[in-house]
């Protein structure tokens, strides 16, 4: 055998078990050898190829002998990133490379139960549950291959702690992100119901009498037509009271404009006291009460009167505390519902009565000469 380097000129490999084995295996063209220290120098591997003739006798073989160095520089190149540690050991689990470096463990054999069944299988791959690094005592978890057509082995370690430290990263972001959402959302719902908030309120306002809290003529309206269009199905009964204050502008005259904004609120309170939830109650303007109930026109007599009672006991007190007296003159409409019926008959109706009313002395109830009622009842 011809060598280079500092190898011995002359040297005879053919006891080399690769020299052996090229020679024994016609089919075998090349091999790598498992780590061997020489009796000078560091641990190496041998690369052998076969020289053939064309009837495939062998003639003699090329050898290069590798130093681990190589493996090592390698490792150091790859090993980077998240893997802790990366090694090559042969089959007898002689360490060839590692890295992070551990030059004083290269070439040691090693017997590690964790591997051992491994290397003594045919599995080409293997995931291992974590395990103690039998060189630094590291807990990792472990990832063995097999490497094609050698005896080597790669065995890669991933720190528990990194391990652990990426798991507990993946979950804080998952978490911060949730709770993310989850606060977005709330303050999303918590301003969508300020909105609502603000919407009811602008549409209570929309509605109500500022002075006296019950409905505005344009919401007795609606809530009115609804009211006929129900009784108009049904051929129900539908009556109109409309009230009007008795000499109140001598009210605001002689106590003032706040005492008679006082009496008009405690008229609406009146109102609001002596019906029922389903009677529709306003205020059409000034110091004229509409109230609506779906009811015949001995009922809608029958709630004038209370009102009318509860009106004249009310106790509204000028800015002396002395009482005054409150009065209505009621005007009375009221029809069995069909489709000619509408809201501005009933008032009109209902007016005439009223203002009959007024002009007979007040603090009456009237009902117009057509009243609308069904003559079978
Ligand atoms: N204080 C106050 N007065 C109002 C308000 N709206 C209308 N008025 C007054 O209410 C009075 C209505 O008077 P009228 O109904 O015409 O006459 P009256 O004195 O009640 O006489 P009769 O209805 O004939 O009994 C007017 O003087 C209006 O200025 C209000 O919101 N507050």
């Amino acid at each position: 055998m011809v060598t280079h380097g500092n190898a011995r000129l002359g040297f005879d490999a053919s006891e080399r078990e690769y020299c052996q084995r090229l020679q024994a295996d016609p089919e075998l063209d090349s091999l790598v050898t498992r780590g061997f220290r020489a009796n000078v120098g560091p641990v190496n591997v041998t690369h052998a190829r076969a020289l053939r003739d064309e009837d495939g006798r062998f003639l003699g073989m090329v050898a290069i002998a590798l130093d681990l160095e190589f493996f090592s520089q390698w490792l150091a190149r790859v090993g980077t990133g998240r893997v802790d540690s990366l090694a090559i050991e042969d089959d007898q689990q002689m360490l060839l490379a590692r890295y992070p470096p551990f030059p004083q463990a290269i070439g040691q054999l090693f017997d590690d139960p964790n591997m051992n069944d491994f290397f003594a299988s045919d599995e080409r791959f293997r995931v291992h549950p974590p395990a103690r690094s039998p060189l630094d005592q590291k807990h990792r978890y472990w990832g063995t291959r097999k490497v094609e057509g050698t005896p080597y082995t790669i065995i890669l370690g991933i720190d528990r702690a990194n391990w652990l430290a990426d798991w507990y990263r993946l979950a804080w972001l998952a978490v911060s992100g949730w709770t993310l959402i989850m606060v977005l959302g709330f303050i999303a719902l918590r301003n969508y119901l300020r909105l609502l908030e603000g919407r009811s309120a602008l549409q209570q306002q929309a509605r109500t009498d500022p002075l006296t809290g019950i409905a505005n003529r344009s919401y007795f309206t609606a809530l009115a037509e609804r009211e006929i269009a129900r009784a108009q199905r049904t051929q129900g009964w539908i009556a109109l009271l409309l009230l009007d204050v008795d000499r109140f502008k001598t009210i605001n005259d002689t106590h003032g404009h706040h005492v008679g904004d006082r009496a008009l609120k405690t008229f609406a309170a009146c109102c609001s006291r002596v019906t029922r939830a389903e009677d529709v109650v306003g205020r059409w303007g000034g110091d004229e009460f509409v109230v609506l109930i779906s009811q015949d026109q001995t009922a809608a007599l029958g709630l004038a009167e209370r009102l009318l009672k509860e009106i004249r006991t009310a106790k509204v007190l000028n800015d002396q505390g002395e009482p005054l007296s409150l009065n209505a003159s009621i005007g009375l409409a009221c029809s069995r519902a069909d489709h000619s019926l509408d809201l501005e008959a009933l008032l009109h109706q209902a007016d005439l009565a009223m203002l009959k009313m007024k002009r007979s002395g007040r603090g009456r109830i009237g009902t117009p000469p057509a009243s609308g009622a069904d003559p079978a009842d």
